[in-house]
């Protein structure tokens, strides 16, 4: 029998709305009334780690909860569910892809409406990230999220709607399985990502929207020495407006690594565009093109790199490489 440890954090799948329809966290966990649809084959432990809602997870409490789950492989796991507010879920769930090596089954999950609500997700998506974490070949993909019967990789996975249930999308590659009616189908394997074993966080590793018309000042703003790093989300391909050039510059100058995004949903920047501020300006000056990812997810991984105390050209090679 399959033992699946399941770790609650939080997030809208741990609330019920009140008369009025507001959710907040409240002292009893709805999914304590979850009944193991699976018994005669998967066996549940389940903690409540936290209680929070998404927008209240920083690195640290990802840190966290990557430690908890660095023990289960010694008590007899076979698998992990995690569940997760959506806000900031795609964030945990790189995270844990980045910093655990997981000879376990990790699945994120949460829901979009909460437990007492006409249609609530919460339920299924806890059976069905269940199903997931302990069908026989999810252990070697990375961590994965399972949301609305979809399985996608947690490295490239974003919250596309701000209520839909059919918010959990992966742009440009589309999701690796399925949990359909009959079982889990896993249809793409990804290269795993490359795994560093941190105990810390870095903190000070911002990330910054490029805008037409935008100015340095934002830019401006973080040159000082306490910052990490920096994730650009460019415009298009990968460029940015000419006047914000000095104070990329000088962010380089400083030693801060800067990385760049695009904005678009879909797609990856390149040094294509050869006009002032284009990418091929900005890749020669030293801007790392971090491929594939969003801009929230190549902060994490812009965090990891250094918070694993990596030298200037190991991030360079960590961050810009697409499977690592
Ligand atoms: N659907 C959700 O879980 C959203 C909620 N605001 C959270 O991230 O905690």
């Amino acid at each position: 029998m399959k033992k699946i440890l399941v770790l609650h954090t939080g997030g809208t799948i741990a609330m019920s709305a009140d008369e009025s329809g507001n959710m907040a966290p409240g002292a009893q966990n709805p999914l304590d009334n979850y009944v193991n649809r699976f018994s005669d084959e998967v066996e549940l432990q389940t903690e409540d780690v936290f209680n929070l809602p998404s927008p209240h997870i920083t690195p640290a409490r990802m840190l966290e909860l990557k430690q908890r789950i660095a023990k289960a492989a010694s008590e007899g796991i076979d698998g992990v569910v995690v569940t997760h507010g959506t806000d900031t879920l795609e964030e945990t769930a790189y995270f844990l892809d980045l910093t655990l090596p997981n000879e376990l089954a990790i699945v994120v999950t949460g829901a979009m409406r909460s437990a007492n609500e006409i249609g609530s997700d919460g339920l299924h998506n806890l059976e069905t990230a269940i199903q997931t974490a302990s069908a026989p070949d999810a252990a070697d993909k990375g961590v994965l999220v399972v949301m609305n019967d979809e399985i996608h990789s947690a490295r490239y996975v974003t919250k596309t709607h701000t209520t839909n249930v059919a918010t959990f999308r992966t742009p440009t590659f589309g999701p690796i399985g399925l949990v359909a009616k009959h079982g889990v189908v896993f249809f793409e394997s990804l290269l795993r990502s490359t795994v560093c074993p941190i105990q810390t966080v870095a903190d000070n590793v911002f990330l910054i929207k490029a805008y037409a018309g935008m100015g340095p000042e934002l830019l401006e703003a973080i040159a000082q020495p306490t910052t990490n790093g920096v994730v650009i989300e460019a415009l298009g391909a990968g460029n940015m407006p000419p006047v914000t050039l000095p104070a990329i510059q000088k962010l380089l100058d400083m030693n801060i690594p800067v990385v760049l995004v695009s904005r678009c949903f879909n797609g990856i920047a390149q040094d294509v565009y050869d006009y002032e501020g284009g990418g091929v300006q900005l890749k020669q000056m030293g801007v790392i093109f971090c491929q594939g990812l969003n801009g929230q997810k190549a902060r994490i991984k812009l965090l990891v790199g250094v918070s694993a105390g990596m030298s200037a050209g190991e991030l360079a090679r960590f961050v810009a490489t697409a499977n690592s």
